[in-house]
């Protein structure tokens, strides 16, 4: 279910009123495709809005130019219910955990049954009914720079820097949540950025981050890209003893809409 079409993508993304409205972008019925629950049928419901600008966001219009309606919560939960074969659901985004609703709509779906996976960037702790905080701290690689700003005007750069790892939340996310930490690798030399920010983690928290909830994730939004970066990403996993995740949806669907 696209959402998108009828509303001022100017509008502000926040919530402004006091009923639990959520801006959308999307809600779709899939196949998990990336993580330890690749494959998994499960809801996708895709908030609208981010506080970074990854210049190879695979979802544009919910970052660099955000589209959505406002969805109450009683008809996100009616349309994730309308998939009645789905046991899980994803709240994504954008980045999902700027929203204050996306707490009470975790909680709706925690006491209906639903197992939650959250797909955050990490620069945000909330608390909240998680089952999987599927977290993908950016790495400088992702900045974008004048060459790869996908606007052209140079706004975001410094912003981005700025705000794309925050030790802090990612430790309260590690220590509060089952987590995986998914990194979106372009290449060999984003290996010793994410050696050393999990030494940084590892450090503010005394939970243990086993390597197998590391996973190393091609960049590309197309299979054409994937054939060139999977099997390079797939050797620095083996090299590096993390875990190597697919994107199944890219293999599958070539990341076509809703799905
Ligand atoms: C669109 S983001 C939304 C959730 C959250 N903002 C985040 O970045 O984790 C969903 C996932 O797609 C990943 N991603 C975005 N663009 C990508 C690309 N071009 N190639 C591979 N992964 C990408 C992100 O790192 C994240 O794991
Ligand atoms: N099939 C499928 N799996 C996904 N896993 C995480 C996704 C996301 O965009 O957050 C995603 C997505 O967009 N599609
Ligand atoms: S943090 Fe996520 S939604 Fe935001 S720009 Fe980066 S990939 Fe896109
Ligand atoms: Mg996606």
């Amino acid at each position: 279910m696209p959402v998108n079409s009828t509303l001022d993508p100017e509008s502000p993304i926040a919530e402004t009123s006091d009923a639990a409205m959520l801006p959308i972008n999307e809600c779709f019925y899939s196949l998990q495709g990336e993580g330890t629950l690749a494959g998994i049928p499960s809801v996708f419901i895709r908030t609208s809005g981010c506080n970074l600008r990854c210049w190879f966001c695979d979802s544009y219009h919910t970052s660099w130019e955000p589209t959505h309606g406002q969805l109450s919560l009683e008809d996100i939960v009616a349309e994730v219910k309308s998939h009645e074969m789905a046991e899980h659901v994803v709240l994504t985004g954008g980045e999902p955990l700027i929203h204050d609703h996306s707490v009470e709509l975790l909680e709706r779906l925690n006491e209906l049954g639903y197992h939650t996976t959250v797909e955050t960037n990490g620069t945000i702790y909330r608390d909240a009914p998680i089952d999987l905080a599927r977290i993908s701290p950016k790495l400088a690689s992702s900045t974008p720079t004048p060459e790869k700003d996908p606007k052209g005007d140079r706004e975001w750069s410094d912003r981005h820097e700025e705000r794309r790892i925050d030790i802090d939340a990612l430790a309260r996310l590690v220590e509060s949540y089952d987590s995986q930490l998914k990194f979106v690798v372009t290449g060999e030399d984003d290996l010793p950025e994410i050696e050393d920010l999990l030494a940084r983690i590892r450090d503010a928290t005394a939970t243990t981050i086993p390597d197998s909830d590391i996973l190393l994730m091609p960049e590309g939004t197309t299979r054409e890209q994937l054939d060139d970066s999977r099997n390079i990403v797939a050797d620095l996993a083996m090299e590096y003893g993390y875990r190597y995740t697919p994107r199944l949806h890219v293999d599958l669907w070539n990341d076509a809409p809703a799905t």
